[in-house]
């Protein structure tokens, strides 16, 4: 029976409340599948097993009410009133707690909040971040001043009652922005950072870095990223958008060289050390725009063999992209939370010659309506053509959209590999007839009319509905 959260409605942020989680996962599966329709074929969805409580990063604002009563949450979508959080489904429940425990200290301590309107007050948002598998907690304390009146005090008070804490930060944040973090951090206890574990490697991740929101979810992802890069150990990796290195580092064992690239200053320092702490000596990381990276090294003639790109939710831009394909990477590895511009971005590769080979959905938001994808492309070899297979006898050309998800070899093969049978081209086109998947008519019709055609027998029409239900063709 799946949990239902009382205050969805008002919070906004979780849009599949009420459907249960099998059909969230076939939604966003569907979804998926619909819009890279005309580009690759789609496999079925990641999901998780205990959809709660998986966000690792949990943000809360403050406010204090009429009445003097300190309420903490998450702004009403469209608005500046918070809806008050005191639990919530996914996230974190130690976060949620700790955040439950600074609203309590906050009148004892005469703890100003800030007011949005007047630009008066202390306390804006505090934001608590936990290891998966470390257990290390960073709080971080949003004021918009850098003093906190009896500081140690109040970091003595927050360990009392939660003595599993291992950092406190202050970040300033004195900008009247909706930006929760500023840019300043003053350590008040601890290192400053959590490091937490993934895919058997240290990272170490600060304030302001990205990193990725649900680990169990993170660790299916980047184990498919990599595997669909069938790195040999000779290759040249980009990491674009690296973040703290994570996808990078977690290829480093499979590749000669990685080279990640990143805005974020913070998350590059993270990265350089993560290789550090790690042992990894070929790994390099280098702050800036990714397109104009990419530009610079396009135009110098560089090259490289696999690219990962993980670029955050409006995709990539041109300039990227048009010097990804200078470069020339055999392999692209395509992470995208946001299908949409995904789609947008592997139009544009697929017309420079990239094959969009098969995309993954994995989801590392559940409740929510977002989804994140893996897709893998690869580079048209320039003979590629000659090289037409004899089952294109069959016809890969003028198929219908649902057809197209996966050549008769790719059916072949998937019965051959989960029933041991092997079916000819013509039982998988007198099934895919009858599963209202138009074919061209010599497909299922013998040359003379009268000629008699063997039917498939229903064992193998069986093995074939189930491969077609698995490109998501039926
Ligand atoms: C979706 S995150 C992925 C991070 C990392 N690959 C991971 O899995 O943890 C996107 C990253 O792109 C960075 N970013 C945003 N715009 C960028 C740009 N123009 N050039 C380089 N990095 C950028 C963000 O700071 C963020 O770290």
């Amino acid at each position: 029976m799946d949990k239902y959260c009382k205050i969805s409605k008002k919070c906004g942020g979780c849009a599949y409340q009420g459907i249960p989680y099998e059909e969230q996962l076939r939604k966003k599966e569907t979804q998926v599948r619909k819009l890279l329709s005309d580009i690759c074929p789609v496999r079925p969805i990641m999901g998780m097993e205990e959809p709660y409580h998986y966000r690792n990063k949990v943000h809360a604002a403050f406010a204090r009410k009429h009445d003097g009563k300190v309420i903490s949450g998450v702004y009403e979508e469209g608005t500046h009133r918070i809806v008050p959080v005191e639990s919530c489904l996914i996230e974190d429940e130690k976060a949620d707690a700790i955040i439950g425990t600074v609203r309590s200290l906050v009148n004892p301590f005469r703890i100003r909040i800030y007011n949005e309107d007047s630009g008066y007050g202390l306390l804006r948002h505090v934001m608590v971040r936990r290891g998966f598998q470390s257990g290390q907690i960073l709080v971080v304390l949003v004021l918009a001043s850098p003093i906190l009146p009896a500081k140690n005090n109040f970091v003595k008070a927050l360990r009392k009652e939660h003595p599993e804490i291992t950092s406190i930060v202050l970040n300033v944040n004195a900008k009247r922005t909706s930006m929760v973090l500023g840019e300043r951090n003053i350590v008040l206890y601890g290192k400053g950072y959590i490091e937490d574990t993934l895919c058997g490697k240290t990272f170490r991740i600060s304030p302001q870095s990205f990193y990725q929101v649900n680990p169990v979810q993170t660790e299916k992802l980047y184990g498919k990223a990599v595997e669909l890069a069938g790195l040999t150990g000779k290759e040249r990796v980009i990491d674009a958008y690296c973040g703290i290195g994570t996808i990078g580092l977690i290829a480093s064992g499979r590749a000669k060289e990685v080279i990640g690239v990143e805005l974020n200053r913070d998350a590059v320092k993270d990265a350089i050390y993560n290789a550090r702490i790690n042992g990894i000596k070929n790994a390099k990381f280098y702050a800036g725009d990714a397109g104009e990276f990419m530009t610079v090294m396009a135009a110098e003639g560089e090259k490289a063999d696999v690219l990962f790109m993980d670029p955050p939710r409006a995709g990539s831009g041109e300039a990227f992209l048009s010097s990804a394909v200078k470069l020339g990477p055999e392999k692209i590895i395509y992470i995208s939370c946001n299908p949409e511009t995904l789609a947008r971005d592997l139009r544009y590769l697929k017309k420079k010659k990239y094959e969009v080979k098969e995309a993954w959905p994995v989801d590392c938001f559940a409740w929510t309506n977002h989804v994140e994808s893996i897709v893998l492309l690869s580079k048209l070899k320039s003979n590629k053509l000659k090289h037409i297979d004899v089952e294109l006898e069959m016809d890969e050309l003028d198929l219908t959209a649902a057809e197209k998800k996966a050549t008769y070899q790719e059916i072949k093969d998937y019965v051959m590999e989960h029933s041991g049978l092997k079916v000819s081209s013509l039982y998988i086109a007198q099934v895919k007839g009858k599963c209202g998947i138009i074919e061209r008519e010599n497909y299922n019709k013998a040359k003379s009319e009268d000629a008699k055609q063997s039917q498939c027998p229903a064992e193998k029409e069986a093995a074939i509905r189930e491969a077609l239900k698995f490109y998501g063709m039926i």
